[in-house]
């Protein structure tokens, strides 16, 4: 095969599946969604930490090796985004996840304040009251085995819009549900637009079935979110918030209590708004970005989690006991002081967010030449790195498919290459919510295990991985809630 051009050559003296000419592996990248999860699997086994995949004129570097995702991910140099980022755009414009240089300096200031630990402490309080619902959706199972994908997304969607949002989503709002359902179809736009090469040109696409069923899945997500930004422009209007006064409260704990007002990331975006320093467009966008990362993300988490735990009665039982030495038999709410105590209950949720990371695939612009695992990667190329598969090697994680949450106590973790371990990216573009996510996370698993056993119905090898934008099953998860005796 002869050599294109310069970039092609180098491109391809990387390891990578056989190609064809001129189409490269344009062929081998036409798939179902479960089977693209496949062939990255199938691929990052054959080849050592880093692979590529080309289609003339474009090239896609994979890397799974902590000394690459460092050069990538630790400093300012690659964080752009790359091209994938693009099809996002139509739903989440420039919104953190996907904007660059000084438009996402500016909003991650903006931003930066409402995961202040005194934020983080009122949010604690509204995501414990907002657990008893979900508790409450539990017990009407009375033993029989459920999905909990749906009722997991319902829990953090309604956790993300009464905290961040400011507003609360009543049981049955339908608005809710179809933002949901419009939130899966996205995921699978998403793919079919990422594997068919043809539709990456926006003019293209634009015309395309699929662009139009784009439109048809937008125009819900963004009628919810902009009706949840006026709920809280009104809200604001009657009632005044002085936003600054709350969150320069350093860590006197009660003068937020005193003033009982909850502040809402909302919020910050719409006094930013005043003093001109985001516009309308931008407070769409951001809330558009928040109310997906910040729910979708922690669903799929805690789905894994809770299979895992149900899987594993003697990790569950050592969960349950360390919350016995926390709360005794008491049915007190959980506070924030209560978090750091649970330990083990921790390197339980981290563990799982290893072996089902919700956000498995990332990807960055290389805008010079860079050299990753020896090779010389040309500019253009894209750097998409497989969280999922890092996590999965042998020589950082021993018996890599075994559930064992005893990895993260502190003494096992020594010595651990700090890019070894991604859920939450790394980095200055690392999550912004992964203090939120980390609460959450535990006060959903910690009142569920007060108050059930859980044991398995779904096993981890009936699991079929799915492409989407989050981890996912291709099917239900199913678990089974046992009411605990007292
Ligand atoms: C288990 C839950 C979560 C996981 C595993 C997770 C993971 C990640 C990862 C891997 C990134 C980097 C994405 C990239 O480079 O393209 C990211 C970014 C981000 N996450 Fe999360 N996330 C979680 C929960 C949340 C929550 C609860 C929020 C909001 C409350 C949130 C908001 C964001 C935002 C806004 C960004 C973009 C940050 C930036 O580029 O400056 N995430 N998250």
């Amino acid at each position: 095969i002869p050599n294109y051009n310069e970039r092609a050559r180098l491109v391809r003296k990387i390891p990578g599946p056989k190609d064809d000419f001129i189409i490269g592996n344009g062929w081998t990248v036409i798939r179902s969604p479960v089977e693209v999860m496949e062939m990255g699997k199938q691929l990052s086994s054959l080849f050592d930490g880093i692979f590529r995949v080309w289609i003339y004129p474009m090239g896609a570097v994979f890397i799974y090796n902590p000394e690459d995702i460092e050069i990538i991910m630790s400093g300012m140099k690659y964080s752009e985004k790359s091209f994938v980022y693009n099809f996002l755009k139509s739903w989440l414009g420039d919104g953190l996840l996907v904007s660059k240089g000084a438009k996402w300096q500016v909003r991650r200031k903006i931003l930066t304040p409402a995961f202040h630990f005194n934020i983080l402490k009122q949010f604690c309080e509204i995501i414990e009251e907002n657990s008893y619902r979900f508790l409450d959706s539990l017990k009407e199972s009375a033993g029989k085995p459920i999905d909990i994908v749906p009722v997991l997304s319902e829990f953090t969607l309604n956790s993300i819009c009464e905290t961040a949002m400011g507003t609360q989503l009543s049981d049955d709002n339908k608005d809710a549900k179809s933002y949901k359902n419009a939130i899966y179809d996205m995921g699978m736009v998403f793919f079919n637009r990422f594997i068919k090469i043809y539709l990456y040109a926006d003019f293209i696409y634009k015309f395309s079935p699929l662009g139009r069923l784009e439109n048809k899945f937008l125009k819900v997500v963004h009628g919810f979110t902009e009706k949840v930004i006026q709920q809280r422009r009104e809200y604001r209007e009657t009632h005044g918030l002085n936003i600054n006064e709350e969150i320069n409260a350093d860590d006197d704990d009660s003068y937020i209590y005193k003033k009982k007002k909850k502040t809402a990331m909302l919020d910050l975006l719409l006094s930013a708004e005043k003093e001109g320093h985001i516009d309308r467009i931008g407070v769409q966008e951001e809330v558009d970005t928040f109310m997906f990362e910040g729910h979708d993300t922690t669903a799929s988490g805690l789905t894994f989690c809770f299979m895992l735990l149900a899987n594993h009665k003697e990790v569950q039982d050592r969960v349950v006991q360390e919350l016995i030495d926390i709360f005794g038999d008491t049915n007190r709410p959980i506070k924030m002081e209560d978090l750091p105590k649970m330990k083990y209950l921790e390197c339980c949720i981290k563990e799982s967010l290893r072996l089902y990371p919700p956000v498995h695939f990332i990807s960055r612009n290389l805008n010079e030449d860079t050299v990753l695992s020896n090779y010389t990667i040309p500019a253009g190329t894209f750097c998409h790195i497989l969280i999922l598969h890092l996590h999965y090697r042998a020589e950082l994680f021993k018996n890599p498919k075994q559930f064992d949450p005893d990895r993260f106590l502190p003494e096992n973790s020594v010595g651990r290459h700090p890019y070894a371990y991604i859920p939450f990216s790394a980095g200055p573009r690392n999550c912004i919510g992964q203090k939120f996510a980390m609460m959450e996370m535990k006060i959903a698993v910690a009142n569920v295990l007060r108050k059930f056993v859980l044991s398995p119905v779904t096993r981890p090898s009936d699991i079929r991985f799915t492409a989407d934008l989050v981890f996912r099953n291709d099917g239900p998860v199913l678990v089974n809630f046992i009411k605990r005796a007292k």
